[in-house]
């Protein structure tokens, strides 16, 4: 049994959906590209396709903030969306420079122009989402923080960040507590939202979820594959 993502006392609707769904936060840790992230073990390629796929993603990912702020029914909602594109926008570039040293390469060399077929999904997903209602797009856009934060806090809890662990900097990014309160935001305000909707939205809410918690797993089997569009093949 692994590590739950949600603590025994927390309440709510993403707490249960937490623990609802936690098979996919645990096939999430389990998967051989975050093993080989926690024991350094990547092979240079692999980090690279990452890098190169997940700058494409998050660069998806503050545009589905700018849905948001269409979306948005106040200014206090707004405020939520700019500030987290501003941070997303000016800031997650850190957690992949660490990947680049690792891989002996610049930020600049690392970027791609073609998104790999599990990454566009994921995408596709996220920006359907930003044309259905708040929730829904909430919902889609929360496994992202959540994954990540939850599996860099079990990690290091677990084992202690050596100083010359080559994936030092992109751990530590992950593990910072402003990371944390911002994850506890986005629930928050899914908290309510959620509690608001009526049973069908509330279901398109837990579809969200859950979508793109799989996406999650998947995009680790992208950059583990070095997934493209090659026909399977070869063909
Ligand atoms: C695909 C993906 N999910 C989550 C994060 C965390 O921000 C990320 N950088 N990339």
């Amino acid at each position: 049994m692994g590590v739950l993502p949600v603590a025994a006392d927390e309440t709510g609707f993403t707490a249960d959906l937490g623990r609802r769904h936690s098979d996919l936060f645990e096939a999430f840790y389990q998967h051989p590209f975050l093993k080989g992230m926690r024991e350094g073990t990547l092979a240079k390629e692999q980090v690279l396709h990452y890098v190169g796929q997940d700058h494409q993603y998050l660069t998806a990912y503050v545009r589905c903030y700018g849905l948001g702020l269409a979306l948005s029914p106040d200014r206090e909602w707004m405020r939520f969306f700019h500030d987290s594109a501003a941070f997303i926008l000016g800031e997650e570039s850190r957690a992949h420079e660490a990947l680049c040293e690792y891989a002996g390469v610049s930020y600049e060399e690392a970027q791609v122009d073609r998104l790999a077929p599990s990454a566009q999904a994921y995408i596709n997903h996220m920006t359907a989402a930003g044309h259905d209602t708040l929730g829904v797009l909430l919902a889609a856009l929360l496994p992202c923080p959540w994954t990540y934060l939850w599996a860099a806090r079990r990690f290091t809890e677990e084992t202690p960040l050596a100083a010359d662990h080559p994936f030092h900097g992109w751990w530590d990014f992950y593990v910072e507590r402003s990371m944390t309160e911002k994850l506890l935001t986005l629930r928050s305000r899914l908290d309510v939202l959620a509690a608001e909707a009526g049973p069908a939205e509330r279901e398109r809410i837990e579809r969200a979820f859950v979508a793109s918690c799989h996406y999650e797993v998947r995009f680790w089997e992208m950059a583990w594959s070095l997934e493209d569009w090659t026909p399977p093949n070869g063909t």
